[in-house]
Formats: structure tokens, C-alpha cells, sequence
């Protein structure tokens, strides 16, 4: 059963405060369990890949047969029906239409003193997308990281996905020709984030890694930041919802069911003003729960890292959203505008009783790659700006520079500097 709090109760600080510390992704073991896939990796490149692949994903492959060819590429996605394929392309085009506005522009301009100021953009040149593939497939997981890629104009997009006992998922390969992926390797996990940040004989290191995964992928981008770059920590996906007396149990029980059902770690949590809607949505969790086919992951979820807590208002309710910072943050209620400029820490907000969570994750258009474990107080979900740098551009004529001469020598022998100061002076005619 998951957790019932009152934020009445006595001892309801100590036992938020577990709530928040419970042990969902960064661990101690996990953290070393990678690292020694990692260095394994470094050292023995795809030796070690194919072997830690073929152990934890129960399959066959070979260095040769790492990268996924594309007659099997083109053969697999061929076998994905038409109604799939129309789906994918519909959410690809609202994906696409979406991220083409967050594209920033260049910005030069001269001050008042004569000098030229500005920022320019470029894209990443090799991007590592990974899809994760162990308890579920996520073809959209392909649109989503791949299609602000290719917003932003990255050339080589690799996708890594792990193929369990062998098996690729054609709506997957389906997804990534539809998105425009440039290679794809039959590998996952944290192997599969060392090839892509150091580089093997059949995987070509990139310069950025970004997708969502479990506890062992989260723990492996940790590790591989500054080798390459990465996105945010994307891992077991987690769900807030704020429900008053306006919310159907029935809804907000399914919104918690499809965010315990991505299992491994999944949290899904009511905050409600009405002990009544708590009892009705728990009463209707345990009746959906019996009538999923996969029940086995989403009771797990629910049971280990569940919550059910209720407030005296709608005010306390957001106060706990912000400590909470989750990763999905539902409004089930009449007004949600009025809440929404109060939340400040949420990967992605929902608004109102008809906007379930799983519109945004595969069809809204906002992207379904977000922070979590409480990373929404420092993150952002993953967009264009992901897959973009910026570059500052200065220039100076010779009335400019002389202008700015005095402070920058002053301020170089501060640093004691010479060399500085000199660079500048030599260019005055003094
Ligand atoms: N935040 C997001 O945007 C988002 C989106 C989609 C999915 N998700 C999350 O992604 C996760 C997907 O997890 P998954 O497991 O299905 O797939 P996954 O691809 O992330 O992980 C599978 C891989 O984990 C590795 N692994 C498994 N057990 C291991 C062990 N004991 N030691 C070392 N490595 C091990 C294996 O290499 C395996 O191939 C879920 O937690 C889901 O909630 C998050
Ligand atoms: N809810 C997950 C994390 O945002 C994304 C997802 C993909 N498919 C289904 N759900
Ligand atoms: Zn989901």
C-alpha cells in the first residue's frame, strides 16, 4: 500500500521528509556497479560492450552486429502497421511544430561606445539519444529526443536502444527513420552511455548524450559528465497530483496508475484537500490496478513509492508541489491558471481535469524527457536549447578599444597581469 499522510498529523515533517529522502534512483551500489562497467568499457571497448550487453539483456550480439543495419532497419519498420505509423507521424509533426519555436536567434549589436556585441547559436555537432528499452518500449521516447535534435541542426544523431533476448521493437526503428536518426545500436544501459562517451571500435564517441532511463542510465550520465555533455538526469518518471473536491477519482487514479506502470523507481503522488477524494482515489487505484494486464509493475510502483497526502488548502498543496519538485505536476481542478504561476519547481505542468499526463507523453508537442528526482528545482525538460551552444562575439575599432584601455589595464594589474595589460596597450597610440 503506499503511503497515506496528513499534513495535520504530528509527525507529518518527519515523514514527508522520508517521503522526499526514499531511495528511487542515486545509490551507492548502483553508482559503483557503473563505474566499473564504464571503466571496463574505456579499457576494452567493444569486448566489453557486447559482454555486459549480452549478460543483462539476455541477447546474442557481436561487435560486427552492434550497429543495426539498415536492410534491418528498413525490413523491421516495415512491419509496423499503417495506424502506427500515421500516430507516430502525427505526434512527430505537433513534436516538430512545437520545438521549431524554441529556436533562438543570433543577436549582434553595437553599444554606445562603438563595440560589437552579440551571441551567436550552433548546433552539436554528434548527438547520443538514448531510448530506453528494458521494461517497456518508447517509440516516442525516440521523437522526443530526436526531433529537437534535428530542430536544432545536429548532423550525426546515434541512438542506442536495448534489444532484450534479442529483440528490436519495430515501432522503435519505425519512430527513429520517421525522425531522421542517423545510426542505431542494439545496446542499453550504462555500456551503451560509455560507448557513446568514450568511444569503441564500432561506436564513434559524441559530444552529447541525452535520454531518459533507469536507475543504472541516470547513474552512467553522472559519471560520463565532462567527457561529453549531457541533457539532465531523466530517470524514473514521477507524477504530482493536486486534486480539490472538483476531480473524478476514477481520472486521477489512472493518471497515478500510468506513471507507476513505467516501474523501477516510478512515483506517483496525490496532494488533496479532500479526505474523501483520498479514500475514493485509493479505493479506485486497487480496482484499475486489477484489470491492467501488466499489473505486476504498476502495483509494485505504487505500493513501494507511493503517497497519498492530504492538506488543509490549495495553498498548502503548492507549497509541497515546490518541495516535491516533481517531474509531471497535474491540476485536477476547476481553476487551474490560478495555480499555475505559484508552481515553481515542475519538470511539465497539466492543466486541468482533461489534460492527462499522457497527452504530453505522446502527442501534445512539449517534450516527455524530464528532469526528475527533484532536479526540476535546477533542470528543464529536454528541448532545442539542449542540442545548441552559445558563442559570444566582441569587436573593437581603435575609438572603442581606447575608450575601454583604462579600466581593463587598471583591472590586469589588480591581477598582476602584465602580459594583459600590455596586449591592450601596445594597440594604443600613446
Ligand atoms: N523521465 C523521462 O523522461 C522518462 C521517459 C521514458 C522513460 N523513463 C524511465 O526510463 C526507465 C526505463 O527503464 P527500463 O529499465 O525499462 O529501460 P532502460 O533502457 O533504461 O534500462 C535497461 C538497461 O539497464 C541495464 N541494467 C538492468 N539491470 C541492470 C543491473 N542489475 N546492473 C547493471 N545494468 C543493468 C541493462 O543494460 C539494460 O539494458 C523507467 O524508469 C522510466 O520511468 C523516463
Ligand atoms: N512518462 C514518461 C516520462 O515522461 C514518458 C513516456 C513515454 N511513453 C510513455 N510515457
Ligand atoms: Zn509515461
Amino acid at each position: 500500500m503506499p503511503i497515506r499522510l496528513d499534513s495535520h498529523d504530528a509527525d507529518f515533517e518527519q515523514r514527508f521528509a522520508a517521503l522526499l529522502a526514499g531511495k528511487r534512483e542515486a545509490s551507492q551500489e548502483v553508482g559503483d556497479v557503473v563505474a566499473n562497467i564504464i571503466a571496463d568499457v574505456r579499457a576494452r571497448g567493444d569486448a566489453a560492450v557486447v559482454e555486459w550487453t549480452n549478460t543483462f539483456d539476455k541477447s546474442d550480439v557481436a561487435p560486427a552486429t552492434l550497429r543495426i543495419s539498415d536492410a534491418e532497419i528498413e525490413a523491421e519498420a516495415n512491419r509496423v502497421g499503417p495506424e502506427v505509423v500515421a500516430a507516430l507521424q502525427t505526434a512527430h509533426d505537433r513534436i516538430r511544430a512545437h520545438h521549431a519555436k524554441q529556436l533562438p536567434v543570433d543577436h549582434i549589436y553595437q553599444d554606445h561606445l562603438g563595440v560589437t556585441l552579440g551571441t551567436r547559436w550552433t548546433a552539436v555537432e554528434a548527438v547520443g539519444i538514448y531510448v530506453p528499452g528494458g521494461l517497456a518500449s518508447y517509440p516516442s521516447s525516440v521523437l522526443m529526443n530526436a526531433v529537437p535534435a534535428k530542430v536544432a541542426g545536429v548532423e550525426r544523431i546515434a541512438m542506442v536502444v536495448p534489444a532484450p533476448h534479442g529483440q528490436l521493437n519495430p515501432a522503435v526503428l519505425a519512430a527513429a527513420r520517421i525522425a531522421g536518426v542517423t545510426e542505431i545500436y542494439r545496446v542499453g544501459g550504462a555500456q551503451a552511455v560509455a560507448a557513446l562517451a568514450y568511444g569503441t571500435e564500432h561506436i564513434a564517441r559524441v559530444d552529447k548524450i541525452v535520454g531518459p532511463g533507469n536507475a543504472f542510465v541516470a547513474a552512467a550520465k553522472r559519471q560520463v559528465f565532462g567527457q561529453v555533455g549531457i541533457d539532465m538526469i531523466a530517470g524514473p518518471s514521477e507524477v504530482l497530483v493536486i486534486a480539490d473536491g472538483s476531480a473524478n477519482p476514477a481520472w486521477v487514479a489512472a493518471d497515478l496508475i500510468a506513471q507507476a506502470e513505467h516501474g523501477a523507481g516510478a512515483q506517483s503522488i496525490l496532494v488533496t484537500t479532500e479526505k474523501g477524494l483520498a479514500d475514493a482515489v485509493a479505493a479506485e487505484v486497487e480496482r484499475q490496478l486489477n484489470l491492467l494486464p501488466k499489473q505486476g509493475i504498476a502495483r509494485d510502483g505504487w505500493d513501494e513509492f507511493g503517497a497519498i497526502i492530504t492538506v488543509a488548502s490549495l495553498d498548502a498543496a503548492v507549497v509541497l508541489a515546490n518541495r516535491i519538485a516533481s517531474e509531471h505536476v497535474e491540476l485536477a481542478i476547476d481553476d487551474p491558471q490560478s495555480l499555475v504561476p505559484r508552481i515553481r519547481h515542475a519538470g511539465a505542468i497539466f492543466l486541468g481535469h482533461h489534460t492527462p499526463e499522457a497527452i504530453g507523453d505522446y502527442v501534445g508537442g512539449s517534450n516527455h524527457v524530464l528532469p526528475t528526482a527533484r532536479s526540476a528545482r535546477f533542470a528543464s525538460g529536454l528541448g532545442v536549447l539542449d542540442f545548441v551552444k552559445r558563442t559570444s562575439i566582441l569587436g573593437c575599432d581603435p575609438s572603442s578599444l581606447a575608450a575601454l584601455a583604462e579600466a581593463a589595464i587598471t583591472l590586469a594589474e589588480v591581477e598582476a597581469l602584465d602580459g594583459h595589460g600590455r596586449s591592450i596597450s601596445i594597440r594604443l597610440n600613446r
